[in-house]
């Protein structure tokens, strides 16, 4: 198998990224519908696109191949008989069962599109009323399928590790099928069917999300145990990566975070930047230092151990082996710059080559932190992307890196 993707670290230089530029979805969020949605405010949809695109330009500028998923699933979809049974399944997993009359009504409703706009509308959410009041079931909210405002946090519905990804279950409803999308590309797009390794698929009864995944080294994980991921779905993906040929990782340390929306993901609280650097939201961690964890190991006799460990950077030391650690502070550990540009993902650097991040310009604390510890860091602005609480990792899935 010629391998698709490669990625084996959360810094080597960044060839080809996964991204979605906000649509639609997000302005079909109303302060009703916010919370379910996983949104604390309402983007203004113009800017957020403008900020999207001077963040993809950068990334290009960089040298950086910039996929974007809803071109991907576009290419898919454009043989009709995929198309057709893609849509059935993505209106089936909207709570519609095929021998429903709403499902007859949406499945002959989204027939009458243009493959784009088919597309835009299955992120983008169908509305009642594009009805006429045709329907025999009365529903409850405006919409008869949900947005999909999360969309343009790419991170989340899969995590690519090495030469597979897993396709992730996710936690609230309102995500779940991005992740069908993720299955569709991987599983009919010439350029990754048959050229991945599926870890793990999204029938499974234990959730994951990308943002608690990161890949310290070609054999070393850290996975935040979060809101969002589960003990037992992290033990599962060990196992199958412990145990498979194709895979590496031997390795998986598993950090618990607290359980909140604002830091939903690990994250949003920790992310590596060079070899021996970090960026660390101080608020997690107990005495300035301390947070609990479990090392599990795979040992050359194939046999697991598990450890607990509660001294990061003592751990971060044992599992990368570098020995001048470097934890690179939020807001500088200052408690009030540091929840302000927490809250704003000052920890949720991407990181695009050793040494060398993208960041979210209104965190001009941590930004000068970084750059007081010789990291290279280029700013994009985000007054509005910032809004639905996910930085520059959170948008990004990396496909290659060196
Ligand atoms: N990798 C991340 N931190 N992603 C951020 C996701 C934010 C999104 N609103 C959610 O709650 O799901």
């Amino acid at each position: 198998m010629v391998p698709a993707l490669q990625v084996n670290s959360e810094i080597g230089r960044l060839r080809t990224v996964l991204l979605k530029r906000p649509g639609d979805e997000l302005e079909n969020i109303t302060p009703a519908s916010m919370g379910e949605l996983l949104f604390d405010d309402i983007p203004y949809l113009k800017i957020a696109q403008a900020e999207h695109d001077a963040f993809a330009a950068t990334l290009r500028e960089q040298g950086v191949e910039t996929l974007y998923i809803e071109q991907l699933v576009a290419d898919v979809l454009a043989d009709a008989h995929i198309r057709s049974q893609f849509t059935a399944q993505f209106i089936t997993e909207h709570g519609y069962q095929p021998d429903t009359p709403t499902f007859a009504d949406l499945m002959g409703y989204l027939r009458g599109f243009s493959v784009s706009d088919l597309v835009a509308k299955l992120y983008a959410g169908v509305r009642i009323d594009e009805f006429d009041n045709r329907l025999e079931q009365p529903v409850q909210t405006p919409f008869l399928m949900q947005p999909l405002p999360n969309a343009y946090f790419t991170r989340d519905p899969q995590s690519v590790i090495g030469n597979g990804l897993t396709i992730n279950r996710m936690t609230y409803p309102v995500r779940q099928v991005e992740s069908l999308l993720t299955e569709l590309v991987m599983t009919y797009h010439p350029r990754f069917a048959g050229h991945v390794n599926i870890w793990r698929s999204r029938e499974v009864e234990t959730c994951l999300e990308g943002g608690d995944v990161l890949i310290l080294n070609e054999h070393t994980l850290a996975v935040g145990l979060s809101e969002r991921t589960e003990q037992a779905a992290v033990s599962e993906l060990a196992e199958t990566l412990f145990k498979s040929v194709d895979s590496q990782i031997d390795t998986v340390l598993m950090i618990q975070i607290p359980h909140s929306h604002a830091t939903m993901h690990l994250d949003t609280v920790f992310t590596m930047v060079n070899n021996n650097q970090f960026t660390m939201y101080p608020g997690v961690l107990a005495g300035g230092k301390e947070i609990e964890m479990v090392l599990a190991r795979r040992k050359s006799s194939g046999e697991v151990v598990l450890g607990r460990r509660t001294d990061l950077i003592a751990t971060l030391r044992e599992v990368t082996g570098e020995v001048d650690l470097d934890l690179i502070l939020t807001g500088a550990g200052d408690p009030v710059h540091a929840s302000r540009e927490q809250w704003n993902d000052g920890s949720n650097t991407l990181t695009i080559a050793p040494g060398e991040v993208i960041t979210y310009d209104r965190n001009h604390v941590s930004n000068n932190l970084l750059r007081e510890h010789g990291i290279i860091v280029h700013e994009v602005r985000s007054s509005e992307l910032s809004r639905g609480r996910g930085g520059p990792r959170c948008m990004t899935q990396p496909i290659w890196r060196d």
